[in-house]
């Protein structure tokens, strides 16, 4: 049988997801998702909605009904899916009574199995009961927590007889991966509803699920993807990720079009004293970035020839929360260089202060082994502990701009599609 792909259209706003469904069926997917979000925002009538528009097409309803199966069904049904999706971990009353309104109105079920404890053995349960279709599906928050729903595929494919769809931040990579597990549907949100050419998105995920073996997967260590989500991103839409969070202030790059990332090396110093801001690079290791506090904004702890000795070192950047002077010779160098203000005077090396201790710069706290990002925008702080999420996090939020520049420049406003008066807070 060949593999289904279907496209989940999790957007908030009923006639972009009617564009991107139509450029998405042009690359070549097979079944349309209403998706949670849609549904939450436009009710039935987003259903209702795809249902007119792409007649002939298989459409599902992710409803990720957890109670009152039989109405959630009876509704989606009517509103004109040919498939309702409910969550696999709901009670069985919930289950039974969801294959029951199925039958009667003439629609299939698919249960996802995100958030079960014990997916394979719900799995065989589901099966049992009536269900069509099983998906096997890590949510986008778990995605952002490097949760992936190809460890599990393989065991609820073995287990179960009914087709098995699968889900969650799934690419080319991960579509061609998939399918040699044995998943008979494979379901992709933002990979392709979020990309600036979605037509295009679509046609690789196609001939990625046609073609399974072209696709090789890299494995990376963690603090490598980390690293390369990162460097991949901007400033801003780590921010965003942050919740606005994490933005330094008044801290701007003494060197423009360069990019940052690494792991704080930290310092406290005061009113001038560069002995510990030069001691941190011989500290530091290659990839790192020195982050200082110096109190006086009128007295340099930093300089060219600092500067220079970070390249030897491997040094990823500095930021200085404090003055810093050889603005010229910076510029030549080239390395990334954040500050407070650039002053022509230096002060003396006395030795006072600390390297690696918590410290405030930018007035954001700042720990040793932090990210720090810094590029034309400014300087943000990536706690360590949630550093993977967020550089997930920002990703996404980049891929959903990408999308929104390509509305944009097909001469939609920014407002027209963000529907600005429709969201804002009551
Ligand atoms: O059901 C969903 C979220 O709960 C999504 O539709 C599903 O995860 C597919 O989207 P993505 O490919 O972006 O993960």
């Amino acid at each position: 049988m060949k593999t289904i792909v279907q496209v989940a259209l999790d957007l908030l706003e009923i006639d972009r997801a009617v564009q991107i469904a139509k450029e998405a069926l042009e690359g070549g997917v097979d079944w349309i998702e209403v998706g949670t979000p849609l549904i939450k925002s436009e009710g039935m009538s987003a259903i209702r909605r795809i249902r007119k528009e792409f007649p002939g097409y298989t459409v599902l309803a992710d409803m990720k009904t957890i109670d009152t199966g039989s109405i959630e069904v009876e509704m989606a049904a009517k509103s004109g899916a040919d498939i309702v999706m409910i969550l696999g971990g709901s009670d069985n009353s919930t289950i039974d009574d969801s294959v029951r309104s199925a039958h009667q109105y003439g629609v299939k079920l698919m249960a996802d199995l995100m958030s079960v404890n014990d997916p394979v053995e719900r799995a065989i349960q589901l099966e049992k009961m009536g269900i069509d279709y099983i998906n096997v599906h890590v949510g986008i928050d778990q995605q952002m927590q490097g949760y992936d729903p190809i460890y599990l595929l393989k065991d609820v494919v073995d287990a179960v007889n009914v087709p098995v769809a699968v889900a969650g931040g799934i690419d080319e990579q991960r579509s061609s991966e998939i399918v040699n597990t044995g998943a008979d549907i494979v379901i992709v949100g933002g990979n392709i509803t979020r990309s600036d050419n979605v037509s295009r998105a679509a046609k690789t995920i196609r001939s990625s699920v046609d073609s399974p073996s072209k696709f090789q997967v890299s494995k990376q260590s963690l603090d490598d993807e980390i690293y390369e989500l990162l460097t991949s991103t901007s400033t801003p839409n780590i921010s965003d990720a942050m919740h606005r969070k994490g933005a330094m202030r008044k801290i701007i790059p003494l060197v423009q079009d360069t990019k940052m990332v690494g792991k704080a090396v930290t310092v406290q110093t005061f009113e001038g004293d560069w002995a510990k801001p030069v001691q941190a690079i011989d500290i530091a290791k290659p990839g790192d970035v020195i982050v200082i506090y110096n109190s006086s904004k009128d007295i340099a702890c930093w300089g060219g020839l600092a500067t220079f000795s970070c390249l030897n070192k491997g040094i990823a950047g500095v930021v200085v929360d404090g003055a810093v002077r050889d603005v010229d010779d910076i510029t030549n160098i080239g390395l990334p260089i954040f500050a407070g203000n650039t002053v022509p005077n230096a002060g003396d090396p006395k030795g006072f202060g600390e390297i690696n201790s918590e410290i405030t710069c930018g007035s954001q706290n700042v720990r040793p082994g932090d990210y720090i990002v810094g590029d034309n925008n400014g300087v943000v702080v990536v706690p360590k502990e949630r550093a993977y999420e967020i550089a997930r996090r920002s990703k996404e939020i980049e891929k959903g701009e990408q999308r929104l520049y390509d509305e944009v420049k097909r001469g939609r406003t920014l407002s027209d599609i963000a529907q600005l008066n429709k969201w804002e807070k009551q």
